[in-house]
Parts: C-alpha cells; structure tokens; sequence
C-alpha cells in the first residue's frame, strides 16, 4: 500500500472511531433517558423527549455511515489558509474531534470551506491546490483521485486523475440498484448553484431528463436544512413526487445525508384523514385539475346556502307554527354572505338573523296591544322567547336544511355524485361518481372545499381556552405552595434579612401562564410528523419534483401549504404527458408570484449514453424541432438494438429478449402498454402480476407513465407506436447502458428514420 493510501486510511480510520463514540454516546443517552423513571408528568414528558431526540440522531449517525468520508482539499497557498490549516477533509457530515477546542476533522459537504470542492476548477482554483476525490468501501479506502489545480505546483501523489472525471463516471457505469444513491462526492458545478440557492423565493429548475433534477432537489433539502436549520426544523420541509412508487424510489437519498426530518409526498397524501386509494380515468383527472373547478366547487357552495320558495312553516314545540318566508331568508342569507367567511363559520351569522327575525314574529304574536298600542311584553318575557327560539330543535332543523353545516367530504361527495349543471354535460359525465374510494385528483377539491367551507372549530376553541385556564390555574397553586413553603420557613426562622430576600422562589423566575404553557409543550413529533397531520401547516419551503406534472388544482393546494412562497420546482415540459394542458411557468406562477421567480436550466445527461439519448433527441424533434435534447456526458458504444416480430410472437420475444437484456448486476426494466402486461408477466421473473412494481426486482414491468423519474441499467421499450411522443421520450431515456425496441405495430415518428438509418 503507498504511503498515501496509508495515511488517508488512517485519517478514515480515525473518523470512524470518532463516530462510533458519536454513535455510542447517543445510544447510551436514548437508553438512559428510556430508564429515567420519573414522578409526574414533566418528568415523563422530559423524558419522552429526551429518548426521542437521542433515537432521531442514533438513526441520523447511523445514516451517514457508508462513505462518510469523501473528499479532500489541498489549500494553495498560506494566504489562504482557513483556521491555519492547509487542508480539509469533506464527508456526508461534520464531525469534532474530542478535544478541548472540539476541532473540526470531518467538513460537512454543505459547509461554505467545503464549497471549492465542488466549484474550483484550473482556472478558477479558488484558493485549492489539489481536490481528491476518496473512494471508499465499508471503511476501507480502495481509490484515489487527484486533480491538480493550480498548475504551477509540481508535487504528485501518483494518484493524478488527467480528465478529473472519473469518480463521476464510475457512479454514472454502476449497477443500478432499485433506489437513487445520493450525488454528494461528484456534484457538479452547475447543480452546486442550484442546491446552494437562497432559500427565500420560488426557484424553477428546468432541464431534460437525466440531468440530475430530482437529485439536485434533494440535495437541496439536504442543503437547507443545514444553512436554515432553526426555522426549517420548526417549519419542515416538504418534497412532493409524482406517485409513491417514485417517494419508494428517492426515499434513501436524505437519510443517507443525516437528515430524516423532511416530509416525503404525493399530493394525494396531503389531506389528513383522506386515503387517495381510487383511481381515476385520465380524462376525469383533468377535468378535476382545471382551475375552473374553484370556481365550480365555490358555486356549489353558494348553492347549498338556500332560501325557501315560498313560505316555510315551523312547528315550534310550545309556540305552535313560526313562518319563515322568503325574503326573511334571504336577508339573512345575505348578511351572512356579506361576512366574507366561509360557509361553516357564516352560517352562525345566517342562523342568528333567522333567530332574530323569528322571535320578534312570536314577540309580535303574543304581546300585541289589540288596541294598537305598543307590545304588552316586558323585556324579560322578550328575551325568554328569544331563548325559547334559539334553543328550538325545530327551528335548528329548518336552518340546517337552509344553510348546512358540511364538512369537506360530504361536499365534495355531493358535487361528484350530481355534476350535471356545473360543469359542460361530457365532463360532468366523466367525473360522476357515487361510490368508490378518494382518488388523488380528488385531493385538492377536499381542499379547496375545506377552504370553502372553514371549520367551526369556535367549541374545539373553547374548550382549549378553558383547558389553558385549567392549567394556569393549576400551576397558580403550584407556585402558591413553593411561595406559601418559603415564607412559613422565614417566618419559622424570624430572620428576615437581607439575604433571604435573595433566595429565589418558583414564583420569581416563572409565572403561572408559563408555566402552564410549558405543560402544554406536550406533542413530542417532529415537524414533519406533525405537518403531515394537519391541513394547514405552512412548510418552511416546498420541493416539487416532476412539477410539470401538477394540475392547477394541486398547485392552489401547494400554494396554500407555502404562504412565503419559499419554493424549489423542478420539471421538464417536454416530458409532460400533457403538454397542451401544462401553461408556462409564467402561467402558472403568475397567480401567486407574478414574474417573481428564478428559473435556471441543467443541460447535462448523466443517464443515458450519447447513443440512446440520439434516439430520444428524434423522438422529440418529431414533437416540436424548438426543443433542445440535453447533451449525454458519455458513451458506451453500443447503439440500441430494433427488434420487430409477428404481433403473435410478441409475448414470448419480451421474454426471451429480458434473459438476453438482464443485466449481470443491476435492473432491467420492460416498459409496455398496460393492456400487456398481463400477458408480458407470466413470461417474466420476479414479476407478481397486478402488483405495485417493486423497483429491487431484477426485472420490473412498467408502464411508460409509470417510468417517469426511474433509470435502470437496462431497458426494454415494447410497442413504442402505442405511446404518445412525449411518454415515448420517457421510456426512451430511462436507460443507463442499453435500450432495446421490440414492435409489432409500425414504428411512431422519429424512430422509424432512426432503423432506417
Ligand atoms: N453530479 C452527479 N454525480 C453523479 N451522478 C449524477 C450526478 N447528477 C446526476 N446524476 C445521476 O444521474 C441520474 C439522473 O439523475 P436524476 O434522476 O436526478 O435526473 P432527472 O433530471 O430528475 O431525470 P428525469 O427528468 O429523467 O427524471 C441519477 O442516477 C443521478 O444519480
């Protein structure tokens, strides 16, 4: 072993040591804090907490454990020195060594030292003499690579790296493993400066596929919670995806950078109480997205807020019939209406008028002078009938079947069940529906109708204001007896001096409503857990990955959840399915932001090899000549290979085509139409027909939408004829190594040149 390899495997050796005490010591902490058996509830809630925040870090060190250590950098020149040190290991995160200055040996990647480690370049060195790249396996160093960068300096390792890429392309060659890998050792340039964005603002990250977008988002999570770590732990971060097959997918990626306090979802998982298991058609799902629905969903509202046709007779229980006629109502309704709240909460309003009107009619009724003169009823009788109103089950009835109190479900429920009238007869059609299951395109009406509708939550306040009282008032008595137990012992003494009045009491450093307050501070869940729960959490910042998938339903959703607008989207239109339907970011940002947004481009594809992303790049020329295919980083040199056979042999080919395609290590994916894979299944391992994919199988059976964001070493695309341009990309540029076309039917545009060719 040279004598560099030598001595980063000590420096590793060393900072594994030190984050097995790291890992010790927090193992130990959870396990004393679990047998703290403490009296009372602060001392068990103290303890609650204490195990788990211990539990959050033992499982975040655990984490960070498969190359901690990744990269070094060499400083150029004592003016550059940082903290008098001529180099800086970096790894996943930082790590103090167990001395008295708690010196830093290991620099987190997101740390601002470690920043020229993804940025310099010979010429722009930023200060660096070498970057070394270390490639580790379990705690074993097995690789160096170095690159000079500042050419003047002659020294060499032996380890040089001429093109400074080849860890890069060594994570790009790797066996693909069903789950994302973190990029943290090899980022690059272009993506650092979108990961280390501000925070503040809405950023959209645009590129084709394979150009890093989703790993980018997801680094930057990473990022910010490491620079904005107060607030972002207290707010959470929420990263949205396009399907749980795909949160499955990227779901290792933040772990294995420390961090387990994000909130992975679709926006079908984000109404509390609502399981999305139904599924839609295409077309209902986007009559349900359009915008237009708001608008739908807010008339229907309107509609359930009624008044009666003529006059409604009410059968009070010991005044006989009250009549509510028409117009009566309809001031009510008014006045209600004019509240500008939300259906639940005006409806107090609606129901006090009607109470009102009611009572002065039974007022009029039974204190008439019959000589005309004024009301024979003193203020006490008056205000007993107006209780006897309000407090009638009758007249309570009459007003709910006016203005009823509705919860989400049941309005949405309604609309969906009798559509007819809102919306153009053939899309009425194409959304009825009577029974079933929620469906994710459901999702955002549940939430545009509970912003509709409000909750009356006035009870659930009250009963809240009292339990706080409650607990003011018990923590009064509290303190009451530590400063009832002083005084008796000064009293006892009868030495009132000067020092006893420096003795402190509870009384003096805490007051009563602190303290209950304290009390109070009892929900021991994370910030994502607990946004995960509730409807109206505002996210410190929200991550959109595949945005261009997004209906303008989901985006009033989103929006609701980021009320500073503090947003990371990352898209690509050219891979939307429905690209007619998809606005401009202008279009659909300009409601909620204006222009006020960046929006940047990635225009490197480290997926797909030069020779499949050719392929791709005709596919989606033949879509629109304008658009711009990213440029592959690499080759392999092995073009795609066209299979065509009888429609009859197709089956049995796919599968004799999957043994010649599936790879030595890593995956092969067969993407084919739906209505195949029934048939595709049997002639293929591993898959359980009907089931989720599971992406870990060595051979998975998609649909092209169901590919969408995945790579896999190998692809077989089957019928390509049968998918629109724009999932045919997809399908297309999933691959890492090689891409074969199986057909039957003729080929679609873009590729039929490509066999002829
Ligand atoms: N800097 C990098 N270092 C190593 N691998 C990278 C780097 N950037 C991207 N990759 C890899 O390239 C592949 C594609 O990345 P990713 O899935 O993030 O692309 P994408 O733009 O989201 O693609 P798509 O639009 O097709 O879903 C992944 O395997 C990712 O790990």
């Amino acid at each position: 072993m040279s004598e560099e390899l030598r001595s980063e495997q000590e420096f590793v050796a060393r900072v594994y040591t030190r984050l097995g005490q790291l890992q010790e010591a927090a193992e130990r902490a959870a396990a004393a804090a679990l047998e703290q058996v403490g009296a009372g509830r602060q001392a068990r809630l103290e303890r609650d907490v204490a195990v788990l925040e211990k539990g959050r870090l033992v499982a975040e060190l655990n984490g960070v454990e498969n190359g901690l250590v990744f990269g070094r950098i060499d400083l150029n020149h004592p003016d550059n020195l940082v903290e008098e040190r001529d180099s800086f290991h970096i790894g996943r995160i930082g790590i103090r060594a167990d001395d008295h200055e708690r010196t830093p040996i290991l620099i987190d990647w997101r740390a601002d030292v470690a920043r020229p480690f993804y940025l310099a370049t010979s010429h722009v060195p930023m200060g660096l003499r070498r970057r070394r790249h270390i490639t580790m396996q379990g705690h074993e160093v097995v690789a160096l690579h170095d690159e000079i960068l500042d050419l003047s300096d002659e020294e060499r390792t032996g380890f040089e790296d001429p093109n400074g890429d080849a860890v890069l392309l060594a994570a790009l060659n790797a066996a693909r493993t069903g789950r994302m890998g973190d990029i943290v050792q090899t980022i690059q340039a272009e993506q650092d400066r979108i990961i280390r964005a501000p925070h503040q603002g809405v950023m959209v990250v645009e590129g084709g596929p394979g150009t890093g977008k989703t790993a980018v988002a997801l680094h930057r999570a990473a990022y910010l919670l490491y620079a904005q770590r107060a607030l972002l732990a207290k707010r959470a971060v929420l990263i949205v995806g396009p399907n749980p097959a795909f949160l499955g997918y990227i779901g290792e990626v933040l772990p294995s950078l420390g961090e387990t306090g994000v909130l992975l979802a679709t926006v079908g998982e984000l109404f509390p109480g609502v399981e999305a298991t139904g599924e839609d058609t295409q077309a209902a799902a986007e009559v349900k997205g359009r915008a237009a629905m708001a608008e739908v969903l807010a008339e229907f509202v309107r509609d359930r807020q009624s008044v009666p046709d003529e006059v409604l007779e009410i059968d009070h229980e010991d005044h006989g019939t009250l009549l509510l006629d028409r117009k009566t109502a309809e001031t009510a309704r008014a006045a209600a209406r004019e509240t500008h709240l939300p259906h639940n909460l005006a409806r107090p309003h609606f129901a006090f008028r009607i109470i009102d009107a009611l009572t002065e009619q039974l007022v009029e009724r039974i204190g008439a002078d019959p000589y005309g003169g004024p009301n024979l009823l003193g203020p006490d009788d008056m205000a007993q009938l107006g209780k006897d109103v309000a407090t009638s089950a009758a007249v309570h009835e009459a007003i709910a079947e006016l203005w009823p109190e509705l919860t989400p479900q049941q309005l949405v429920r309604e609309l969906l069940a009798d559509p007819v009238g809102y919306l153009p007869a053939a899309d009425a059609e194409l959304i009825r529906r009577t029974s079933g299951p929620w469906t994710a395109a459901d999702v955002p009406l549940l939430d545009e109708a509970a912003e509709l509708l409000g909750v009356d939550d006035s009870a659930e306040r009250a009963r809240q204001e009292a339990e706080r009282q409650r607990r003011i008032e018990y923590a009064q008595g509290v303190l009451d007896l530590s400063y009832a137990s002083r005084t008796y012992e000064f009293e006892d003494k009868e030495e009132l001096d000067e020092d006893a009045a420096e003795v402190l009491s509870a009384h003096d450093i805490i007051d009563a409503e602190r303290m209950a307050e304290r009390q109070e501070e009892e929900d021991l869940r994370s910030a994502a857990e607990r946004a995960a729960a509730d409807r109206t959490w505002a996210f410190g910042h929200i991550i959109v990955d595949e945005a261009q998938e997004l209906s303008a339903m989901a985006w009033r959703l989103l929006m609701r959840r980021s009320p500073t607008k503090s947003m990371t989207l990352v898209g690509d239109p050219a891979q939307t399915a429905d690209a007619a339907a998809l606005g401009s970011w202008s279009s659909i940002l300009g409601p909620y932001v204006g222009d006020r947004f960046e929006h940047v481009r990635l225009g490197v594809n480290y997926r797909t090899p030069s020779e499949v992303m050719e392929l791709a790049a005709g596919v989606l020329r033949s879509v629109d000549p304008a658009l711009e295919p990213p440029r592959s980083v690499r080759s392999t040199g092995v073009p795609p290979r066209f299979v065509s056979v009888e429609e009859s042999e197709l089956p049995a080919r796919v599968g004799e085509l999957a043994g010649e395609f599936l790879p030595e290590e890593g995956r092969l994916a067969v993407i084919a139409p739906r209505e195949l894979h029934a048939e595709l299944a049997a002639r293929l391992p591993e898959i359980v027909p009907g089931a989720a994919p599971d992406l870990t199988h060595r051979v998975v059976l998609l649909d092209a939408r169901q590919s969408k964001g995945l790579e896999f070493d190998n692809v077989l695309v089957v019928e390509p004829g049968s998918l629109s341009a724009s999932d045919l990309y997809v399908a297309l540029t999933r691959a890492t190594q090689r891409l074969g076309v199986l057909y039957s039917a003729a080929l679609p545009d873009g590729l039929a040149e490509a066999v002829t060719r």
